[in-house]
């Protein structure tokens, strides 16, 4: 585990990890509005290389944002961003040069519906500059793995919903990226195709590369992440090593839900009286005790 101060967990970006070593992805005072939104509040963020490492947070919380702007797909308003070293937003080239060192699967996904899923692999690996025969051979294994090779032929409109998310991780991890994003990997696949997912991230990760991914699903990033930043309303609540995040609450869930202040929000749903059951379904003057029509 690396040695970060436990306190460095909380609020505060806490010092790269592993001993100086070059973070995978450096934030400074990164911010984002949207007219009168504040999506991202000048967050501070150090994720450390070869890591799983999981973005979690509720609706709204400015992942999704804090990710396009780290994956040179958003311009910020105010802040650094540094990718194994190299500032994204640095110069016109910089966007360019960060995002050939890294592989996204983004959020709402589009894909080139009229290719098939091969023909998009081949269009994806020579954007990238990867030669043909390479290209056909990662496609293939990498189709193999993960289940696509029946169905590479088809169009990508064909696709469902699984297999889009699929083929898409396909193609950001086929130049063998140094750092992965991706934008909840894990919605709409199968049980069985998320397993493998799981293998072959965690044998990328293995290997010195950076996986960070965004889910709702606490269970599975307390599962599959050695490294957890909680964001809500645009701020960072908690980054650090996985059991420092969740500290002494029972599960990641738990401690999840004591950070982003979701156990009073959930109380409120008391007030939802009238909702379900065969109690008073009237006007709301009620039946109950002392409410009755005299
Ligand atoms: N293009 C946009 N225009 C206006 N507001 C936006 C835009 N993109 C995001 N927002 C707002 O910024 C805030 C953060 O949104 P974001 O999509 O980053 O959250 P998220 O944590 O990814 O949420 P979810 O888990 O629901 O996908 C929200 O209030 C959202 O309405």
């Amino acid at each position: 585990m690396p040695d970060q101060a436990s306190e460095g967990a909380f609020e505060k970006a806490g010092t790269a990890p592993g001993d100086g070593a070059v973070p995978a992805v450096r934030v400074e005072g990164l911010w984002k509005r949207f007219g009168q939104q504040i999506a991202v509040n000048g967050i501070d963020l150090v994720l450390p290389a070869g890591r799983f490492i999981g973005l979690v947070g509720p609706n709204g919380a400015g992942k999704t944002t804090t990710l396009s702007m780290i994956t040179g797909l958003l311009r910020p308003d105010h802040g650094r961003i540094l990718v194994a070293g190299d500032d994204v937003w640095a110069d016109p080239g910089s966007v360019a040069r960060v995002k050939s060192r890294i592989g996204v699967l983004p959020e709402g996904l589009r894909l080139f519906e009229r290719l098939s899923g091969r023909e998009l692999l081949a269009y994806s690996g020579r954007l990238r500059g990867l030669p043909g025969d390479e290209v056909d051979k990662r496609a293939a294994q990498l189709l193999d793995v993960l289940g696509l090779t029946d169905s590479q032929h088809k169009l990508v409109v064909d696709y469902s919903t699984g297999m889009r998310k699929k083929i898409g991780l396909v193609a950001a991890l086929l130049h063998n990226p140094e750092v992965l994003f991706l934008d909840e990997p894990f919605e709409g696949v199968d049980p069985v195709s998320a397993q493998t997912i799981r293998g072959v991230l965690e044998r990328y990760t293995a290997s010195g590369a950076t996986v960070v991914f965004s889910s709702h699903v606490m269970e599975l990033v307390e599962s599959l992440c050695d490294w957890v930043a909680v964001m809500a309303a645009g701020r960072i609540r908690a980054q650090g090593p996985l059991a420092e995040v969740r500290g002494d609450a029972p599960s990641l869930q738990a401690a999840f839900l004591e950070l982003v202040g979701a156990n009073e929000r959930a109380a409120a749903g008391d007030s939802l009286d009238w909702l379900g059951g065969t109690g008073s379904a009237g006007s709301g003057t009620g039946s109950g005790a002392g409410g009755g029509v005299r």
